[in-house]
């Protein structure tokens, strides 16, 4: 077997801090958290269990309803059980012949019996119910989850919290859905068989209660001391995790591994990986540390504040204030309650934590909802001129426009080129007229009217892209051509589409045809060329058939003959108006107008022959190419 010979880097300091790993902006509720205290924590579980309780009504109100009546007929019935039990020792202990005393206890022991029965009948139903709605509650939160992230504009990929509240949401926050409403029904069923044994203890010797409250004590302050500890750290741990993600996604992954092989990146990925580990690894080590000694403190106190409990009761005892049958019974419900308390206090220490995360998922899809387009206006088919008036993008965090006071008119069957050297703002153009990204000033219209005022789904609907970076969808042939139209069911087949886009024959060679799926990892998967998968998207926009068409480098993976057949195919509509960026300038000789773009501004317009006559950029370019074919 070979030998791992990676490099080792540096040891990290216990202390170190990555610079890439550096607080990011959606830190924000860390100090409140870090300075929560029990009684905060008790005062937001009403809240937190109201949340809880809606979540499982929506998800399914017989399950709900179920959960709960059933743990309050269990708690009845371990009064009654206690109760029961308390008669049989009277009768037992009381004076008079074994067999008299035994029969005496008898219709007790019966009652018992039964209580303990049903406690355990309904306890098992009730569980029942509880797990039925975990499913439910999942199905509705995953969708509302991809709900949002596909809602959300282009705009919101580029803020850089976003990424990272969509993974502590999709993570961990959404399955805490499901679990703040399973503690909640924890926390309902402990404090019921706390108050059932407390109402039995309450007829036997009340004074046993606030000992009772006070043993607990303990035990509450670790659990949420605990939790609280442990999402602090959480959040921590959630930049390091993902970029470990991240490096491991590179080493373990058939689209990288050619890269990684001929780039020899091996040493420097696995020395990244365990630099980054290294210090993840320190962080749980002390956190585990920090854990072990608050858990000990806990325990010590819990079990000097049971001795108290059980010192007060022998005196009790010793006093002759209470009889030894009602000692005996009140041993064992306060055993009965400390395991009702524990399944409480373990509860709401679960409840707290599992509330932060859901709290991130909630706020999540809030915001989220917040970032997409406004649903109404104006609906939109078809367009005579699309007017872009001044119109600038302005990336966040970036010093420059990428677009700078663009004014342009498109109007419907014209061919529009945008040329100009690599980050002059093309794409970021292309992506202002089909809408994904909202201008940050100037004004586009539509036929004179503002796109603010447009219906968001009926104007992206005018619109197909064949973008450079395409993605490898893993559906089939068919299916990756035909979900670029999904509702419409006039415009071209999907095989006319594929033969526009010289994509038919290559689909009908592959192994199932169109049924082929084009993804590797999946049992008879097949993998297209760069190229092949080129004709497939240029076929998607084909078959979207819309009035504006924007290609994006169309023709980059494409040989020559694809190339001359998807240009001859672009100028082929009349009532379509086709926006083409390329680098290959030979493609733009036949557009209407071509605008050459320089640092985000446009600086030449007009056609082929005025701009090679006036000299300046776009001659320059265009020379530049026609003599590598001349040489
Ligand atoms: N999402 C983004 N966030 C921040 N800056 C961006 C983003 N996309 C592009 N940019 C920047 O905007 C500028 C214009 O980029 P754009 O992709 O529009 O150029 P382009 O002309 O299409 O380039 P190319 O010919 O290389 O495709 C570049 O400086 C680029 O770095």
């Amino acid at each position: 077997m070979e030998q791992t010979t990676v490099r080792q880097p540096p040891p990290a300091d216990e202390d170190d801090v990555l610079p890439e790993l550096g607080s990011p902006a959606w830190l924000h509720h860390v100090d409140t958290f870090a300075a929560t205290s029990f009684w905060s924590v008790a005062r937001r579980l009403p809240a937190i269990v109201r949340e809880a309780l809606s979540l499982a009504w929506q998800a399914n109100k017989r399950d709900t309803s179920a959960a709960i009546g059933l743990n309050i007929f269990a708690g009845v019935a371990t009064t009654f059980g206690l109760l029961a039990t308390s008669t049989v020792l009277t009768e037992l202990f009381a004076a008079g012949p074994t067999p008299d005393r035994i029969k005496a206890a008898v219709p007790a022991l019966v009652a018992a019996a039964v209580a303990v029965s049903m406690r355990g009948g309904l306890t098992i139903a009730a569980g029942w119910a509880q797990a039925r709605i975990t499913p439910q509650i999942n199905y509705a939160v995953e969708l509302r989850l991809f709900g949002a992230t596909t809602a959300v504009g282009l705009a919101a990929f580029d803020d850089p919290g976003f990424a990272e509240e969509m993974d502590r949401a999709k993570e961990r926050g959404m399955t805490e859905a499901a679990s703040i409403v399973n503690s909640s029904v924890d926390l309902f069923t402990g404090l019921v068989r706390v108050a059932a044994t407390a109402a039995a203890i309450a007829v036997i010797e009340p004074i046993l209660l606030p000992c009772l409250i006070v043993a607990a004590i303990p035990s509450a302050i670790t659990a949420v001391r605990m939790a609280r500890r442990e999402y602090l750290a959480m959040i921590a741990y959630i930049s390091r995790r993902r970029r470990m993600w991240l490096l491991g996604s590179i080493m373990a992954n058939r689209h990288t591994a050619a890269e990684v092989r001929s780039y020899q990146m091996r040493d420097f990925l696995l020395g990244e990986y365990s630099r980054v580990m290294q210090i993840q690894t320190g962080a749980e080590m002390r956190l585990i540390r920090a854990q072990t000694g608050t858990r000990t403190l806990g325990a010590a106190f819990g079990g000097f504040a049971s001795l108290a409990l059980y010192a007060v009761l022998g005196w009790l005892l010793v006093d002759g204030a209470i009889p030894l049958a009602a000692a005996a019974t009140a041993l064992l419900a306060l055993q009965a309650a400390q395991m009702g308390l524990n399944t409480a206090v373990y509860a709401t220490n679960q409840l707290y934590e599992d509330a932060l995360y859901y709290g991130d998922f909630r706020d999540f899809v809030d915001r989220a909802r917040e970032r997409a387009p406004e649903p109404g206006g104006r609906p939109v088919s078809g367009f005579e001129e699309i007017r872009l008036d001044r119109v600038s993008l302005h990336y966040p965090d970036t010093d420059a426009p990428a677009v700078d006071e663009v004014s342009l008119t498109l109007r419907k069957g014209q061919v529009i080129a945008l040329v100009g050297e690599n980050g002059s703002g093309k794409s970021s153009l292309a992506k202002l007229l089909s809408g994904l990204y909202q201008p940050t000033g100037g004004r586009i219209s539509w036929d004179g009217a503002d796109i603010g005022e447009l219906d968001p789904d009926s104007r992206a609907a005018q619109v197909a892209v064949i973008t450079q970076d395409w993605w490898k969808f893993p559906f089939t042939a068919h299916q990756n051509i035909a979900v670029g139209r999904r509702e419409r069911g006039d415009g071209p087949s999907v095989t006319d589409a594929a033969g526009a886009a010289l994509a038919h024959e290559m689909i009908e060679k592959l192994p199932k045809g169109y049924a082929t799926l084009l993804n590797r990892q999946f049992k008879d998967g097949h993998d297209l060329s760069g190229g092949e998968w080129q004709r497939l998207v240029a076929a998607r926009g084909f078959y979207r058939d819309a009035p504006l068409l924007i290609c994006d480098e169309p023709s980059s993976a494409l040989d020559a003959r694809a190339e001359h057949a998807m240009f001859q195919q672009l100028r082929r509509r009349p009532d379509r108006t086709v926006v083409l960026i390329t680098h290959r300038l030979a493609n733009v000789r036949h557009a209407d107008q071509i605008y050459v773009l320089h640092h985000g501004r446009i600086v030449q317009h007009g056609t082929h022959d005025d701009l090679v006559g006036a000299g300046g950029l776009y001659q320059e370019l265009f020379h530049l190419q026609a003599s590598g074919y001349l040489a």
